[in-house]
């Protein structure tokens, strides 16, 4: 394992936590009844509380939460930077408090992507110098270096010192360093953090490509939802040290019922409108040269009155589409605040 990380205050693993997992060993990362404290008497937080999940190999798993939700916690505990004081973790079957050394052979992680280049260097240096500190020689590798250069667009910045880069190409450098391992458990926080929309598209489809090309079994953690959605297959939504939610996007989505509806007619005037929001929460109005589109926020039933009564008054309806809940509804709803 090479973490890329700044020192944080490392508490290796060096006890055998008091609850074993239960055997789980298809998995590729398996977590039980994580649970942590920090501090004691009145000033003790319970970070992480009975927290259990399980990461199937080569799925992308999105790890979400409000701050202060015990993600870093879980992570680093998973990690071996944080002692838990309960649960177990198992990587591919492995104990990590009983074998760390195998388990953590299968893992690698990016926990403060640029911060951790050496600006120094140049990118393709960083690149091999990350792979040497983990043991591989990285002229077996230089084939994967040269082309995830390419896919990241760094090709043309191979020879220049990091620091010369933009921060997102630094990140980008960081990201190429862990997917180039020999690991095939990743850890990403927040990978598209300072990159721009094309950047960061380019990433999330690089990235899939990589999970699938290599089996890479990830977990990821970002503020942007889009991304989360984008590119993961289940997301396990922290609140308050627990879990609240292990699910894929696809079922998160399906339980959500529709938010909302947007109507489109050329008749929809200020005193019509006046009267929509007496009646309904209008969300948007979006007016084009000859029809104006309203978007409510109201279940099934609501928009059927409203649609009869539109009727009943001769209003020509263009079009009405829905407007389905977003991964960031969902989170918001499951955490009760803001998105992380
Ligand atoms: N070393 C520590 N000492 C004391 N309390 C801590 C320590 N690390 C974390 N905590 C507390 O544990 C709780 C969970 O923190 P954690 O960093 O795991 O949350 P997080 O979900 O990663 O939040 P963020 O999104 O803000 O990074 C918080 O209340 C935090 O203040």
């Amino acid at each position: 394992m090479t973490l890329q990380t700044n020192r944080v205050d490392q508490e290796r693993a060096v006890e055998t936590p008091r609850v074993a997992a239960s055997d789980d060993s298809s998995a590729a990362l398996a977590v039980e009844g994580l649970r942590k404290q920090f501090g004691s008497g009145a000033d003790a937080v319970t970070a992480v509380e009975d927290v259990s999940f399980a990461v199937e190999p080569g799925s992308v798993v999105g790890l979400l939460g409000p701050n202060g939700a015990g993600k870093t916690t879980t992570i680093k505990s998973i990690l071996g930077m944080v002692l838990p004081d309960e649960g177990a973790v198992r990587i591919h079957g492995i104990d990590v408090a009983a074998n760390p050394r195998a388990a953590y052979a299968h893992i690698d992680a990016m926990l403060e992507g640029a911060r951790n280049d050496y600006w120094r260097l140049t990118v393709r240096e960083n690149l091999r110098y990350f792979a040497t500190i983990s043991g591989v020689d990285p002229d077996s590798i230089a084939d994967r270096h040269d082309q995830l250069l390419e896919k990241l667009d760094l090709a043309s910045k191979a020879d220049e010192p990091v620091r010369s880069l933009s921060r997102g190409m630094k990140q980008k450098v960081s990201l190429a360093s862990v997917l180039a391992s020999e690991a095939d458990v990743v850890f990403l926080d927040e990978p598209t953090l300072g990159l721009d929309v094309e950047s960061s598209l380019t990433l999330r489809r690089e990235l899939r490509r990589i999970v699938e090309r290599r089996n890479l079994t990830v977990v990821v953690s970002s503020h942007d939802m889009d991304v989360i959605e984008d590119i993961c297959d289940r997301v396990v939504i922290m609140n308050d040290g627990r879990v609240v939610a292990d699910d894929t996007v696809e079922n998160l989505l399906r339980n959500f019922d529709t938010r909302g509806y947007r109507i489109t007619s050329p008749d929809f005037d200020e005193s019509l409108l006046a009267e929509i929001g007496e009646r309904f929460e209008v969300t948007d109005v979006e007016r084009f040269d000859d029809r104006t589109r309203v978007e409510v926020a109201t279940d099934s039933d609501g928009f059927y009155a409203l649609a009869a009564s539109l009727r009943r008054r001769d209003v020509t309806l263009d079009a009405v589409d829905t407007v389905e809940a977003s991964l960031e509804d969902v989170f918001v709803e499951m955490t009760g605040g803001e998105e992380r």
